[in-house]
């Protein structure tokens, strides 16, 4: 396996006024191997999301190596970022910010169109066939008022999948869903996994973390443990025992 992300003591630091400073990342190291399926969990605002942030390019660290399949980004160009982010990187959030005035399928095809030169026809197929893979196509050309909360994830997957990104970032992306539409759209993102596409995702929920293969664990603003577990296997993992070891590790890091 060879890496797809390596950061080197990467800290975020936030200027809030005179003299008042909040050193958000604290000399992060991390690294991802690709294929893998990872989750961070840690309490409120020790810098989950800021960790997401600045390892995908969305944010700028403070200071620290940034490497993307062996590409130090970190002190790149916004286009130049931006284009790496498009092309390569695929993103989920709790609120799934569709846009308003396009249908479901226009939603999938956007991030495609603003790429490079994309062939349209070509585009709206693969965009069915995602729509198909999520079990959604029906709702192709409803728009966004005319689908459930679980539904516009699906729709919010089709797109962060849509320019076959090498990985997905998912902040909180099952937050707002039940646990019926939890556990679909989680074995959606399995399914992806299974086909080599990385994922890590930020999650407070023990249901997510169960499904991933390592569980980062972050206080303020550092990661202070991991827990490496077997890829996820519906058939042969006893998901409670799984869920119980997990509690247990939380428990003994001081969650
Ligand atoms: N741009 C910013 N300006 C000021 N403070 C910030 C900024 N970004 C993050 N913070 C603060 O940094 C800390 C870490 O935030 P972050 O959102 O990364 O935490 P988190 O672990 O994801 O939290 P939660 O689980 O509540 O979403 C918080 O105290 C937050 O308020």
């Amino acid at each position: 396996m060879s890496k797809i992300l390596e950061a080197r003591s990467i800290n975020k630091k936030v200027e809030l006024g005179k003299d008042n400073q909040l050193h958000i990342l604290k000399d992060v190291n991390l690294e991802i191997e690709e294929g893998e399926f990872i989750s961070v969990m840690g309490p409120s605002g020790s810098g989950k999301t800021t960790l997401l942030y600045n390892v995908s390019g969305m944010d700028r660290m403070t200071s620290g190596s940034m490497k993307f399949k062996d590409r130090e980004i970190g002190r790149l160009k916004e286009e130049e970022l931006a284009k790496i982010r498009l092309e390569t990187m695929g993103f989920i959030f709790q609120d799934i910010n569709l846009l308003k005035n396009l249908s479901l399928i226009d939603n999938v095809m956007f991030p495609a169109l603003v790429s490079k030169d994309a062939e349209k026809n070509a585009v709206n197929q693969k965009a069915k066939k995602l729509l198909e893979m999520t079990g959604i196509e029906k709702l192709a050309d409803h728009n966004i008022t005319q689908a459930s909360g679980g539904q516009l994830q699906r729709v919010g997957i089709c797109r962060a999948l849509i320019n076959d990104p090498d990985i997905i970032f998912g902040d909180e992306p099952t937050g707002a869903l039940d646990s019926k539409s939890t556990e679909e759209i989680l074995s959606i993102l399995a399914e992806i996994n299974k086909k080599g596409t990385t994922i890590m995702l930020v999650t407070h929920d023990v249901k997510v973390a169960v499904k991933t293969e390592r569980i980062l664990f972050m206080v303020d603003g550092s990661i202070v443990a991991q827990k490496k577990m077997s890829k996820y296997d519906a058939q042969h993992d006893d998901i409670k025992e799984r869920e119980e070891s997990i509690m247990k590790w939380l428990v003994e890091n001081g969650f």
